[in-house]
Order: structure tokens, then C-alpha cells, then sequence
């Protein structure tokens, strides 16, 4: 069921393939615009570092690039929305819906979808972007075989999703092979346009 607390949330999407900078322009939004930041993977990440045996089954899942269940991020994202919902109606949710059912699914128990902020960018790009976060990141997820397995599950299961929401006028497409200051600039352009302040 919807909480009547989170009908008000608007929320924007944040998909784009591992790498292609999610992460790094959510953080540029939230200090600008002040908006809700909620990350899937760092969720999920938060749970693996918990040491719960739910977290070990998570982490060997995020290991081989593949997507953890669906009842599992729905209950973390809509836990961490209903802390944040008096700071902001806008939420930026960062890495999901990454299959089609779980956008409708949150569309069905959480909120409906305001748009979708999509990061375009080449899968070279992508890995080589996530091989050099991989020097530092200490991320399990950031070497070449996961890198790659995370790639074609982009592909094959989120990329249906930005094809759905694009079918209903709802996906804002942005090229994320500029500099993070260029894409910024992109974003609030885009964000100008559709009143989104
Ligand atoms: N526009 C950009 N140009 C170059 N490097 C970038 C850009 N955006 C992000 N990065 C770097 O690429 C890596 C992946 O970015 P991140 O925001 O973590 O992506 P995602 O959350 O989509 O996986 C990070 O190391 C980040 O610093
Ligand atoms: N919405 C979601 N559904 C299922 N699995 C998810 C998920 N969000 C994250 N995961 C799992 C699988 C991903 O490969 C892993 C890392 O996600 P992430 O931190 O969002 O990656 P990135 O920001 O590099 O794209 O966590
Ligand atoms: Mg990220």
C-alpha cells in the first residue's frame, strides 16, 4: 500500500549504465537544489556492511554484476524515503527501478514517477570510468568481469525500463560524456525547462 505520507514525494529516476556518473550528479543536484538522495546500491552496500547473512547473499549477488531481489530494495528505498519526506518533496532515486517490475511496483506502493534523468554514455566510457573508481573504491563490484557482467544486465534489463518511461514522455536524455561540470550544466538546464527547482 501507498503511504499517505510519500503521496506528495515527486520523485525523479536516476538510471544510466555502471559508470556513466549517477552518483557523481546526484551529489551536484542535492548540494544545488537540496533534494533527497537515495542510492540503491549504497542501500544495499549499507546492508553487505552489516554482516547480516541476508548481507552475505547480497553481496555474492552485487559480486557477479546481477540484480538482488526485488522485495529486498523496494522495502529499503521506501524505509529510507519515508525518514526524508518532511526535507523535501523531491527524491532523487539513484540505480532504480533497474527491471521494469520494480518501477511498477513503486509506482504501485510508494509514489508515482515525476520523470526519469537518464545518463547517456558509451559502455567503453562506462568501463573505463569503473576501472579507474576501481583503484580507489574498494568496491567488490569494480573489476573487469563484474564490470562487464554489470554491462549486460544494463542492457538487458534496464534498458526496457528508460525504453518505458521514454514511451510515456517521461525520460529526460542526457549526453554523460562531457566533464561532470558540462553534464551538470545539462541537468539544470533540463531541470529549468520542466520547472523542476
Ligand atoms: N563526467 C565525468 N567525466 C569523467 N569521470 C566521471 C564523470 N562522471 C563521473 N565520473 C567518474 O566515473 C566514476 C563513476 O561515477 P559514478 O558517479 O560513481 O557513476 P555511477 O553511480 O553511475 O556508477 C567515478 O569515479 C566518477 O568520479
Ligand atoms: N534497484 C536495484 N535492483 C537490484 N539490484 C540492485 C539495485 N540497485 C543496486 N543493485 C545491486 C546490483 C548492482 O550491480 C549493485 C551496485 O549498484 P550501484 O551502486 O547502483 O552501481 P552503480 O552506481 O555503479 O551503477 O547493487
Ligand atoms: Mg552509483
Amino acid at each position: 500500500m501507498a503511504d499517505a505520507k510519500l503521496k506528495k514525494a515527486k520523485v525523479i529516476f536516476v538510471l544510466g549504465g555502471p559508470g556513466s556518473g549517477k552518483g557523481t550528479q546526484c551529489e551536484k543536484i542535492v548540494a544545488k537544489y537540496g533534494f533527497n538522495h537515495l542510492s540503491s546500491g549504497d542501500l544495499l552496500r549499507a546492508e553487505v556492511e552489516s554482516g547480516s547473512p541476508r548481507g552475505k547473499e547480497l553481496q555474492a549477488i552485487m559480486e557477479k554484476g546481477e540484480l538482488v531481489s526485488l522485495e529486498i530494495v523496494l522495502a529499503l528505498i521506501k524505509d529510507a524515503m519515508l525518514k526524508l519526506v518532511d526535507k523535501s518533496p523531491y527524491f532523487l532515486i539513484d540505480g532504480y527501478p533497474r527491471e521494469l517490475e520494480q518501477g511498477t511496483r513503486f509506482e504501485a506502493e510508494v509514489a508515482g514517477c515525476h520523470v526519469v534523468l537518464y545518463f547517456e554514455v558509451t559502455e567503453e566510457v562506462m568501463k573505463q570510468r569503473l576501472l579507474k573508481r576501481g583503484e580507489t573504491s574498494g568496491r567488490a563490484d569494480d573489476n573487469e568481469d563484474t564490470i562487464l557482467q554489470r554491462l549486460r544486465t544494463f542492457t538487458s534489463k534496464t534498458e526496457p525500463v528508460i525504453k518505458h518511461y521514454a514511451d510515456k514522455g517521461k525520460v529526460i536524455k542526457v549526453n554523460a560524456s562531457g566533464t561532470i561540470d558540462e553534464v551538470f550544466g545539462v541537468v539544470q538546464q533540463e531541470f529549468a525547462k520542466r520547472e523542476i527547482k
